[in-house]
């Protein structure tokens, strides 16, 4: 039976789990049994299974719900600058960024906060940058059927800032264009511009 308490709403740390966070610690050169550290493997193992909440969850569920009553309207919806926080699979290092969303429906739309909990349950996962900004797009697409889909994601990697190359103030981007977006010109345009990039 593990030592470490766990608050009410969150379940037991296994003790091989706690075990691997000691032996961490003892590698990077400390003391997992000095006063500070002794309930640091419960507070990591915590955080990384908030980290790592998106495991937990199909992001798809969230576009389960539509409206179709938008009088009519058939021009681009774009959800911009969403913050977001995510863990490069390399590294587990921190990817701290925003993303612009954008589909033109086809007759329905979604409620907007659900563009952000797709991009937060594929967030919060172990990730690469270009696969995070294709898994938003194909969700989309997929389980909404608009004519087109942009997701353009802006990100700094912290183990290029904080280890490694050691190069602070290199954002990375990246995009996923599909349908409308991808095959017209106009709408490409049109949909960079909106987001305030340049087409
Ligand atoms: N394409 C891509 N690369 C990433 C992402 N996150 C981190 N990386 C890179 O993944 C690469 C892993 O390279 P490796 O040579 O296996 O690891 P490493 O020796 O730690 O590399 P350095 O970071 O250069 O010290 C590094 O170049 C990282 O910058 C991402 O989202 N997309
Ligand atoms: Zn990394």
């Amino acid at each position: 039976m593990s030592d470490l308490v766990a608050s009410p709403e969150t379940p037991p740390v296994p003790d091989d789990v706690a075990d691997a966070i000691r032996t961490l610690i003892r590698w990077a050169g400390d003391d997992p049994t000095r006063e500070g550290l002794i309930d640091t493997p419960r507070r990591v193992a915590k955080a990384w299974k908030e980290y790592c909440a998106g495991y937990a969850e199909d992001p798809a569920h969230h576009l389960s719900r539509v409206f179709e009553e938008v009088g009519g309207y058939d021009e681009i919806v774009l959800l911009k600058d969403i913050p977001f926080q995510s863990h490069c699979e390399h590294h587990m290092a921190p990817i701290i960024g925003r993303a612009h969303i954008a589909y033109l429906p086809r007759n329905h739309v979604v409620g907007i906060s659900k563009l952000a909990r797709v991009l937060h349950g594929f967030a919060r996962r172990l990730q690469v940058q270009e696969r995070l900004t294709a898994e938003v797009a194909d969700c989309i697409w997929n389980n909404l059927h608009p004519i087109g889909v942009a997701v353009v994601i802006e990100a700094t990697h912290a183990c290029m800032t904080a280890r490694g190359v050691r190069t602070p103030g290199v954002v990375m981007k990246t995009s996923r264009m599909m349908g409308a977006f991808r095959d017209d010109d106009r709408s490409r345009k049109e949909v960079l511009s909106l987001m305030g990039l340049s087409g």
